[in-house]
């Protein structure tokens, strides 16, 4: 397998994946790709099967049926070199307890010098990756003595350390202090835009998803139901605008299609208006919406019109 290969095929190519745990279907027939140099964050209520999917990717887990195809191999056969070129960040990984992350990172990186190339050097240099994930401070203590959030840079250095192509990230900021979650935030901003690296990630904070997401999939009932990016998703599901005002202290909400002409009007025949707010549906509507559109109940994303 090339180590860096000039293609357009997507490094993330799946058709038709299907896992069953013994008699339970959790994925009942996943398309999805994931392009060079994409953020793609999975999106899905807890247990829709976002891990094991990426755990499939990984070659950590083998699939029922469907294709899988990552940066051109089968992860079920991938070999040390496939291996190297893919990062991977677990939910939870505890080792190592008296190993400094210096160290273990000095260590790690070993295993990836043999896989570096011209145009792909490998692995990164350790006291950059200390200070671009914001370890420097635990860098030469016992990781057994770091704090929960230290812990969870390590193990983002750790996924990174090979200096990957492709980065797979499994909730990676749960635990994550504000800052800590910025400054992953810039770390993900870094590696996509200035090293290209490719990154697909799971994750229940809205919010991080759509700062992060060049595209957002949502995996529902064993498919992936919505896949677009957070702009498209919104307007898929919420083309109107929620307008809000206050008016002789009484509160009122409307929703239109034109909210411009809407809140011109408005303030043509009231001159009493306060509170004005104009408000399009945001990814929790949408993400909500979606979910419950493919679920056997649907329900109206329609806002509704209310006075209170
Ligand atoms: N090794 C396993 N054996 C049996 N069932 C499993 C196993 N791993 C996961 N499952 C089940 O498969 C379903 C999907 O689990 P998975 O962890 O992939 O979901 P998830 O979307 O990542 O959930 P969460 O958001 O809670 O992390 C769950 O019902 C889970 O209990």
């Amino acid at each position: 397998m090339p180590s860096s290969p000039i293609t357009d095929e997507p490094v993330v190519q799946v058709r038709d994946l299907q896992m069953s745990y013994g008699p339970r279907a959790v994925l009942t027939g996943v398309d999805l790709d994931v392009h060079r140099g994409e953020v793609v964050c999975l999106l899905g209520p807890n247990g829709a099967g976002k891990t094991t999917t990426i755990e499939i990717l990984e070659g950590f887990r083998l699939p029922s049926a469907g294709t899988v195809r990552v940066l051109g191999g089968d992860p079920a056969t991938g070999d040390d070199a496939w291996r190297a070129r893919i990062g991977v960040v677990l939910q939870s990984w505890r080792d190592h307890p008296r190993w400094t992350p210096r160290r273990l990172l000095s260590y790690l990186g070993g295993y990836y010098a043999p896989y570096a190339t011209p145009d792909h050097p490998r692995p990164y240099e350790v006291d950059w990756l200390l200070t671009t994930v914001g370890l420097t401070d635990g860098a030469d203590r016992k990781i057994a003595t770091l704090s929960g959030g230290q812990r969870r840079r390590l193990d983002v250095a750790v996924g990174v350390i090979g200096r990957p192509e492709l980065l797979f990230l499994d909730e990676p900021t749960a635990g994550f202090d504000p800052e800590a979650r910025r400054d992953f935030h810039d770390l993900v901003h870094r590696l996509s835009d200035l090293e290209g690296t490719s990154i697909l990630l799971t994750t229940h904070d809205l919010g991080e998803a759509e700062r992060l997401a060049d595209r957002i999939l949502i995996l529902n009932e064993g498919r992936i139901v919505a896949d677009g990016s957070p702009d498209a998703l919104a307007r898929q599901v919420a083309g109107r605008a929620e307008v809000r005002w206050t008016c002789a202290g009484e509160v009122f909400v409307h929703a239109t299609d034109e909210p411009v002409p809407f809140v011109r009007e408005l303030l043509a025949q009231h001159d009493d208006i306060s509170d004005l707010e104009v408000r399009r549906a945001d990814l929790e509507d949408t993400y909500l919406a979606m979910v419950h559109r493919s679920e056997s109940t649907p329900r109206s994303p329609e806002l509704v019109e209310v006075t209170r």
